[in-house]
């Protein structure tokens, strides 16, 4: 059996996990270089948690910068099976008004400044992201926006864009005319590597705004997120500790494979890999190169 361990990375707005016992920060070492921040390592229930401020404390990071191989990197060194994503986030739909929590299904990544892989020269793998969220991890964060009487819509397709400026109207209009549903700037390339990792993730994503293309509500306004974001915190964070409180202490296997991810992913020849790059492969790759885990 593998016990389940909760990660959870804390957006904008979300700078720690209230209720978490016997709750440390504790800075892991990564060979992928600083994560955002130390991670707040506790238990809710005899559930082990691991919380990591995406943008740090005090948000010092922006979203081309965080070093997110890094930060999935000590999530898994940290025993990680399952990791939350809460995320701000503008809406692309009418009826996604501030204030709503979108469990999302499909991302549409159109980042292009920052690095996407694990894998590289000497150690090549290719792994589907076809299903990039868990639906089983899914299911217990509705039950649990649910129980928590949460305004929450489940599915979706969240628009990663490179940022840190907002959109064009233009941009606006064309993320809608794609059909997605919200835009945000972090949640790509986080899920592509926490795929790699073989962590199954799911992403809260609280809408903060309209983003540009709403002809009532104009352009987008960070004094109007910040409000909206100091008023929603709480909630996000009653959700996770209610999520925390009802995942089963076993980890569950996911049903499209995120935590086999890599079982025929690596392409690499054994005798032609870089023995440098799997020395930093140890946590993420670990099961299948090393056979640890
Ligand atoms: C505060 S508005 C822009 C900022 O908020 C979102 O970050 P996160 O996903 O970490 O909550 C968005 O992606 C931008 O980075
Ligand atoms: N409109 C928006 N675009 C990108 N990221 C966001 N985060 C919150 N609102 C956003």
């Amino acid at each position: 059996m593998t016990e389940a361990v909760l990660g959870v990375i804390g957006g904008s707005g979300i700078y720690d996990l209230p209720g978490l016992e016997g709750a440390e920060w504790i800075g892991v070492e990564s060979p992928w270089g600083d994560p955002s921040d130390a991670v707040r390592i506790g238990h809710i229930d005899g559930l082990k948690v691991v919380f990591l401020p995406r943008h740090g404390r005090g948000h010092m990071h922006p979203p081309s910068q965080i070093n997110y191989r890094a930060n999935i990197d000590v999530m898994k060194r940290c025993g990680v099976t399952d990791l939350i994503s809460v995320s701000a986030c503008g809406s692309l739909k009418e009826e996604l008004a501030p204030g709503t929590f979108v469990l999302v299904e499909q991302f549409i990544d159109r980042t292009f400044a920052r690095e996407k892989s694990f894998f590289g020269t000497g150690c090549v793998a290719h792994v589907s992201m076809a299903y990039p969220v868990s639906p089983r991890l899914v299911d217990h964060v509705e039950a649990a926006a649910r129980a928590e009487d949460l305004k929450y819509r489940r599915g979706g397709t969240y628009l990663a864009m490179e940022g840190p400026q907002f959109s064009s109207l233009a941009e606006s209009h064309l993320y809608r005319s794609w059909g997605c549903d919200v835009i945000g700037m972090t949640n790509m390339p986080e899920a592509k590597l926490a795929r790699e990792a073989e962590i199954c993730y799911a992403t809260v994503a609280m809408v903060t705004d309209y983003d540009s293309w709403h002809p009532d509500h104009g352009e987008v306004d960070i004094q109007q997120i910040i409000k909206v974001l100091h008023d929603n915190a709480h909630h996000a964070q009653q959700l996770v500790a209610r999520l925390a409180r009802a995942l089963p202490r076993e980890h569950e296997l996911c049903p499209v494979g995120s935590d086999r991810a890599l079982d025929y992913a690596i392409m690499t020849a054994p005798e032609r890999r870089d023995p440098a790059l799997l020395a930093k492969l140890d946590a993420v790759a670990g099961r299948v190169l090393f056979d640890k885990g």
